[in-house]
């Protein structure tokens, strides 16, 4: 049996309030179809979302999921990472079943996106928490009667409450885009610590990944994606963002599920769908 969900509002904006019987708990906005909180079952909140964002139409949100597509970062003529975060979504469905919550949001093109990129499209997010696990998929299939190409990543704001001994482990072996030196890499250690900006694009992650911090270990894991991205911006670019607070980076960890290195193609027709899933261990 199933229960619907119905539409209420969060900071002024059009929200779907996920619940599973088991007591999990997300917030996800139309808006972007970005969701802003996710509480596990018998647990706290696991998204770092700013106290100082903005929650408009048309803006982007510091914190918990951006959807970024169909641009990461500045590597295309869009907006910077694309325009989907802006956007509103349309609800195509959001119940309480069993044992989760299930909530499917969709974008399609529109006069304004084709403006700025000329593809019919119809972009999907599917959304279930059920005990202390959350899975996030981005489809998309191209509408149109010409190849498409995006790239495209779930910007997820992990919440750290120790920064000084988290870290982040399984990345051993990888390679790496640096984008703050503009050099590629290859990771060795098996611990990722923050001791200033991070901000790397990793390939092939086909392993899960484990934030500690603290007693805490969340598993992250990825499917469909290629690429890792892993951000913080450091103190001096942190304090600078007029959207988070004075010490806000010490606060949290982007780990984004991505395809970036290789964009995605899609023939006529086509789909492509990539997901991440977090695990409250
Ligand atoms: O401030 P924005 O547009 O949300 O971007 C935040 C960060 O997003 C990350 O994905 C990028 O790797 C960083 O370079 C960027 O600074």
């Amino acid at each position: 049996m199933t229960t619907p969900i119905s539409i209420t509002r969060y900071q002024g904006l059009e929200a779907i309030e996920l619940r599973a019987p088991d007591g999990a708990r997300a917030t996800l906005l139309l808006h972007g179809a970005h969701l802003v909180s996710w509480v596990p079952a018998g647990a706290d909140e696991q998204l770092y979302l700013s106290p100082r964002s903005a929650f408009a139409t048309g803006q982007a949100i510091r914190g918990g999921v951006p959807v970024i597509f169909p641009q990461f970062a500045t590597r295309g003529p869009l907006q910077r990472h694309g325009f989907a975060r802006g956007k509103p979504w349309q609800l195509v469905s959001a119940e309480s079943g069993k044992d989760d919550a299930l909530a499917v949001l969709r974008l399609n093109d529109d006069g304004a996106t084709r403006m700025v990129w000329p593809h019919a499209f119809e972009a999907e997010i599917s959304l279930r928490i059920a005990g202390r696990a959350l899975e996030i998929e981005l489809a998309c299939e191209n509408q149109g009667d010409t190849p498409l190409s995006f790239s495209a990543a779930l910007h997820t704001y992990l919440r750290l409450t120790q920064i000084m001994s988290a870290s982040l482990q399984g990345l051993s072996g990888l390679a790496y885009w640096d984008s703050t030196t503009e050099r590629a890499a290859t990771q060795h250690e098996d611990l990722l610590r923050l001791d200033g900006e991070t901000d790397r694009i990793y390939q092939d992650v086909r392993h899960s990944l484990t934030l500690r911090d603290g007693d805490r270990r969340l598993a992250i894991r990825q499917q469909g994606f290629a690429d890792a991205v892993v951000w913080n911006p450091g103190q001096a670019k942190g304090d600078a963002l007029p959207d988070m607070p004075e010490g806000g980076w010490k606060q949290m960890l982007c780990v984004e599920a991505a395809q970036v290195l290789k964009p995605v193609e899609l023939a006529p027709g086509e789909s492509w769908a990539g997901m991440q899933t977090l695990e409250l261990l």
